[in-house]
C-alpha cells in the first residue's frame, strides 16, 4: 500500500472538481427536462380523458384513444428514463468514483485511465467515459488483478495488457478524504476503514471494495446452480446481493428485477437487506420467505405451525414425552427419501387409493364421492395424475350443468323468484325479446320468462361450487396426506429399500394426532404442498430467472428440490454456511453433496469463501474455536477488544453482568446493541426482568425491521444481521449444553462486529471450555 504524493492529490482532487461540476451541469440540463416532461404528462393525461369521454363507440375515436395511449406510454418511458438518471447523478454528485486503474493495452503505446463508480457517467459529448460503472467488463481489472499483467473479458474477446496503477478514493461531497495505491487485493485500508464503521439497520453495497473471491461469486454466470460455503461474515449476503445488481447490468435488455427471487430468513432481514440494490440505483428483487410462500399457498386449505414455533419446540421440549420421535419426524420429513416415498405414494395413487370429497350444494349431494372416485380409476391408467384430475375437472362442470337443469325445477328457486325485484323482471322480459327477435319464434312467455329467471339464479348460486371445482376442492388432499400415516405398513410396502426411520410408527401416531387436532407441524407443509403440487399439477413460475437461497443451511434437501421444481427455468445461487446450521432438518442436507445432486456436478459450481469480514481479528479468534474446523476460518486484521467472559452465581448477578455490559458497551460508543438470547421465550422472560434498568426494544418473529438502539432477541432470529456491540445473555452449560446447541450458540456470537460479551450463569458451556483461554478476558 503506498500513500500518494502531494501533487497527484493535487491532480486528483481537480479531475474530481471537474467531474463534479460537470455532474451539476447534466443535472440542470435535466432538471429542466424532466419537469418540462412530467407537465407534458400530466396535460396529456387530462386531454386524453376528455377525449374518452366523447365517444367510446365510435370505430375511429377507439382507433385515435389506442394511438394516444402509445403516445402516452412512450413519454412516460422517457420520463422514468430521465427520472432514473436524474437519481443516478444525484448520487454521483457527492461521490462519483470510488476507485482507478491504469491499464496499457498490448497493442496500444498509452495507458488509458479507467475510473470505477456505481454507474456510468459521459463527458458533455458523450463520447468519453468520465466513469465507468463497476460492473463494465473493464471494471472487472479493478476487482480481479494487481499492478501488473492483467486482462478482461469484452465482447470482441479477451483485452490483455498491463494494469500501471490501481487506485482507490473516498471521495465524501466531492472531496477527496483518502486515496491509496495498492499493490495487492483491495486495499486493507479502505476496507479498515469501511468495517470500522458503526453498524446500521440497513445493509450497505459493497462495490468500492469488493475482494477477489467475492467477485468470482458476483460476475459467476456459467453454471446453472451456484453454491456459496462461505464462513460467518465473509459476505455472502453482500455477495449475493452485488450479484443481483451485476446481473441485472449484464442481462439489462432481457432481465428484470421481478425475475430475481430472493429466499431470506424472515422480515426483518428483508428489510435489513432492501437498501443495498437502491442504493446501487436498481430495483430491489422480489423477497419472500419460505415461510410466506406456503402461506401465500396453503393458507387457506391448511393451518400449518410455522418455523419459528417448531425451532422453539426443539429447543425447549427436549424433556416432554414423544420429543425424540418428533426430532426424528421432523428430520425424516426433510429429507430427499421422504420426497421419494411420496412419488412412488403418488404411483400408487394412480392404482388406488385417491380420496375425493362430494359435491354439494345446500347441504344436498350432487355428485357423490364414490362416484367421482369411479370416474377418476375408469381413466386410462398410463395417464398422469394431474392429467387424469383435469379430465375429471371437465367431466365434473358437465355433471354441474345437468344438476343446475334438475335444480331450477326445486321449490327454493322458485322462492327466490317471488322475491326477485322489478328490475330482475325486466331484465328476463328483454332477454326473452331479444332471443324472439333473433329465433323469429314465439315463446309461451310466462314459462320462459320464469325459466330465464330459475336458470340465473341456480347461476348464480352454483358458482362457488363452480369455482370450487375449478380448484379441485372435491380432491381431498389433507386425507390422502393423512392416509400415508394412517397406517404405518403403507409405507413399508411402497418403500422397497426401507428407508424408514426406526419409530415410524411414532411418527405416523403423532403425525395423524396433530392433523386431527390443530393443523399441521411445519415438517409437514412442504411435503403436503408437493403432494398436492404432484396430484393436481405443478404450478411452475416461468418467467423467474434467478433464484436466491440465502441462508441456504436452514433449507431441508426437500425444499432445495421443491424450489427447483418451482422455478424450472431459473438458474440458482444458494449461499450458506453449514456451521450456523440452527434448524435440525436431514442430516444429508448438511453437507454440499445434496445440493451436487439437484442439478448434476457438472452444472453446479461451489466457491468457498474462508475469510470474514464482519468481526475484529480478536472476535473471530474466539468464535472459530467453537467450531469443529474453525481453524481454517481468516480474521481480516481488524483490531478490536477481545471478548469478555462474564461469570454470576445467579439470575440476579446474571442480569446485573448484563445491565453492566449494556453500560460499558454504549460507554464505548456503540450504537447498536443486541443482547441474544437462546428462544424467543428467554428473550420475553429477560426483556421483562430488565426493561425498568434499561430502555431496549424486543424483537420477535413478526418485528419488520429493527433500528440502532439496545435490542433483545433470540438467537434464530438474528442471524444474517450484525450488530456494533453483542451480549450473550447466558452462555451456561444449563442453556448451551447440547452439541445440537453449538452452532446456535456459535451464530449468536459471529453477530458482533466490534465487541462481545458473554455472559453466563453457573458453569459455563462446554463448547467455551474448548476455546483457548487467551481468546478471551474471564471476569
Ligand atoms: N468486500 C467487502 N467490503 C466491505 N465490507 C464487506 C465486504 N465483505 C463483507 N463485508 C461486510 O462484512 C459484513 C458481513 O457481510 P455479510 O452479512 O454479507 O456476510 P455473510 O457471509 O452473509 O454473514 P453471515 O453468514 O454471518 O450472516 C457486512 O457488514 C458487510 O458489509
Amino acid at each position: 500500500m503506498m500513500r500518494i504524493k502531494y501533487e497527484s492529490w493535487v491532480d486528483e482532487q481537480e479531475r474530481v472538481d471537474r467531474v463534479a461540476l460537470e455532474i451539476v451541469t447534466q443535472i440542470a440540463d435535466l432538471e429542466g427536462d424532466v419537469s418540462e416532461r412530467k407537465l407534458e404528462i400530466v396535460a396529456f393525461r387530462r386531454n386524453f380523458w376528455e377525449d374518452v369521454s366523447v365517444n367510446v363507440d365510435d370505430a375511429g375515436t377507439y382507433a385515435s384513444l389506442k394511438q394516444q395511449t402509445e403516445v402516452l406510454s412512450e413519454r412516460e418511458r422517457t420520463y422514468r428514463h430521465a427520472h432514473k438518471t436524474m437519481k443516478t447523478l444525484m448520487r454521483l454528485k457527492h461521490s462519483p468514483y470510488f476507485g482507478r486503474v491504469d491499464f496499457l493495452e498490448d497493442c496500444d503505446s498509452e495507458s488509458s485511465q479507467v475510473y470505477l463508480g456505481i454507474a456510468s457517467l459521459f463527458d458533455e459529448e458523450g463520447i468519453q467515459f468520465l466513469v465507468h460503472d463497476w460492473r463494465a467488463p473493464i471494471s472487472n481489472l479493478y476487482y480481479d488483478y494487481s499492478p501488473g499483467p492483467a486482462q478482461y473479458e469484452a465482447p470482441s474477446g479477451v483485452i490483455a495488457g498491463e494494469m500501471t496503477v490501481k487506485r482507490q478514493y473516498m471521495i465524501r461531497d466531492a472531496q477527496i478524504t483518502s486515496m491509496f495505491d495498492t499493490s495487492v487485493t483491495i486495499g486493507d485500508e479502505l476496507l479498515q476503514e469501511v468495517l470500522g464503521k458503526q453498524s446500521n439497520s440497513q445493509m450497505k453495497s459493497i462495490v468500492a471494495t469488493i475482494q477477489r473471491e467475492q467477485n468470482l461469486i458476483i460476475r459467476n454466470v456459467s453454471r446453472q446452480l451456484l453454491v456459496v460455503q462461505g464462513a460467518a461474515g465473509s459476505g455472502k449476503t453482500s455477495a449475493a446481493l452485488q450479484r443481483v445488481a451485476y446481473l441485472l447490468y449484464r442481462y439489462r435488455d432481457t432481465l428484470r428485477a421481478d425475475q430475481i427471487v430472493l429466499f431470506s430468513p424472515n422480515q426483518m432481514f428483508n428489510s435489513y437487506v432492501s437498501t443495498v440494490l437502491p442504493e446501487l440505483g436498481e430495483e430491489n428483487m422480489e423477497q419472500t420467505t419460505f415461510q410466506e410462500y406456503l402461506v401465500h399457498r396453503l393458507g387457506e386449505t391448511m393451518l400449518f405451525e410455522d418455523p419459528f414455533n417448531q425451532m422453539e419446540y426443539t429447543l425447549e421440549a427436549v424433556d416432554e414425552a414423544g420429543y425424540v420421535e418428533r426430532i426424528e419426524g421432523i428430520q425424516f420429513k426433510a429429507s430427499v427419501e421422504f420426497m421419494q416415498l411420496i412419488d412412488r405414494y403418488i404411483a400408487q395413487l394412480g392404482k388406488e387409493g385417491m380420496l375425493f370429497k362430494d359435491v354439494t350444494f345446500r347441504d344436498e349431494v350432487l355428485v357423490p364421492a364414490e362416484r367421482i372416485k369411479e370416474k377418476f380409476y375408469a381413466y386410462e391408467s398410463t395417464l398422469r395424475l394431474p392429467n387424469r384430475i383435469a379430465l375429471l375437472t371437465e367431466w365434473l362442470l358437465q355433471e354441474l350443468k345437468i344438476k343446475a337443469t334438475e335444480e331450477m325445477a326445486k321449490l327454493w328457486v322458485e322462492e327466490e323468484i317471488e322475491l326477485l325485484d322489478k328490475e330482475e323482471y325486466m331484465w328476463a322480459f328483454k332477454e326473452l325479446q331479444k332471443k324472439q327477435h333473433f329465433s323469429g319464434k314465439t315463446f309461451d312467455d310466462d314459462i320462459s320468462e320464469r325459466g330465464l329467471l330459475a336458470q340465473k339464479i341456480v347461476d348464480v348460486y352454483f358458482k362457488p361450487v363452480r369455482l370450487g371445482i375449478k380448484q379441485f376442492q372435491y380432491v381431498n388432499i389433507p386425507l390422502i396426506y393423512r392416509q400415508l400415516f394412517d397406517d404405518p405398513k403403507l409405507a413399508s410396502q411402497i418403500t422397497a429399500n426401507n428407508k424408514l426411520p426406526n419409530c415410524w410408527s411414532e411418527i405416523c401416531e403423532s403425525t395423524i394426532e396433530q392433523l386431527d387436532q390443530s393443523g399441521m407441524f411445519y415438517e409437514d407443509a412442504t411435503p403436503f404442498l408437493y403432494l398436492t403440487e404432484c396430484i393436481e399439477g405443478f404450478q411452475a413460475n416461468n418467467t423467474v430467472r434467478h433464484v436466491f437461497i440465502d441462508e441456504a443451511q436452514d433449507f431441508s434437501t426437500f425444499q432445495f428440490f421443491f424450489i427447483k421444481r418451482l422455478f424450472p427455468r431459473s438458474k440458482m445461487t444458494v449461499l450458506g454456511d453449514w456451521n450456523q446450521r440452527i434448524f435440525i432438518h436431514d442430516m444429508a442436507s448438511a453437507s454440499l453433496g445434496t445440493l451436487n445432486a439437484l442439478y448434476g456436478e457438472k452444472d453446479t459450481e461451489i466457491i468457498t469463501l474462508t475469510r470474514s469480514y464482519r468481526s475484529t481479528q480478536q472476535i473471530i479468534e474466539f468464535t472459530r474455536a467453537l467450531i469443529e474446523g474453525g481453524e481454517a476460518i481468516e480474521p481480516f486484521n481488524r483490531e478490536g477488544n477481545i471478548p469478555t467472559l462474564k461469570q454470576a452465581e445467579d439470575i440476579e448477578g446474571l442480569i446485573s453482568k448484563v445491565v453492566d455490559s449494556v453500560y460499558d458497551l454504549q460507554a464505548a460508543g456503540h450504537r447498536t446493541i443486541a443482547v441474544i438470547c437462546k428462544t424467543a421465550k428467554e428473550s420475553s422472560e429477560t426483556y421483562d426482568a430488565l426493561k425498568g434498568m434499561v430502555n431496549m426494544r424486543l424483537i420477535e418473529k413478526e418485528t419488520a425491521s429493527f433500528q440502532s438502539g439496545i435490542l433483545i432477541i433470540p438467537a434464530y432470529l438474528a442471524k444474517g444481521v450484525e450488530f456494533d456491540a453483542v451480549i450473550i445473555y447466558d452462555a451456561s452449560h444449563m442453556q448451551y449444553g447440547r452439541e445440537s446447541e453449538r452452532k446456535l450458540f456459535y451464530t449468536a456470537c459471529t453477530r458482533a462486529m466490534h465487541d462481545l460479551h458473554v455472559c453466563f450463569k453457573g458453569e459455563m458451556n462446554p463448547f467455551i471450555r474448548s476455546v483457548p483461554t487467551q481468546t478471551y478476558h474471564l471476569k
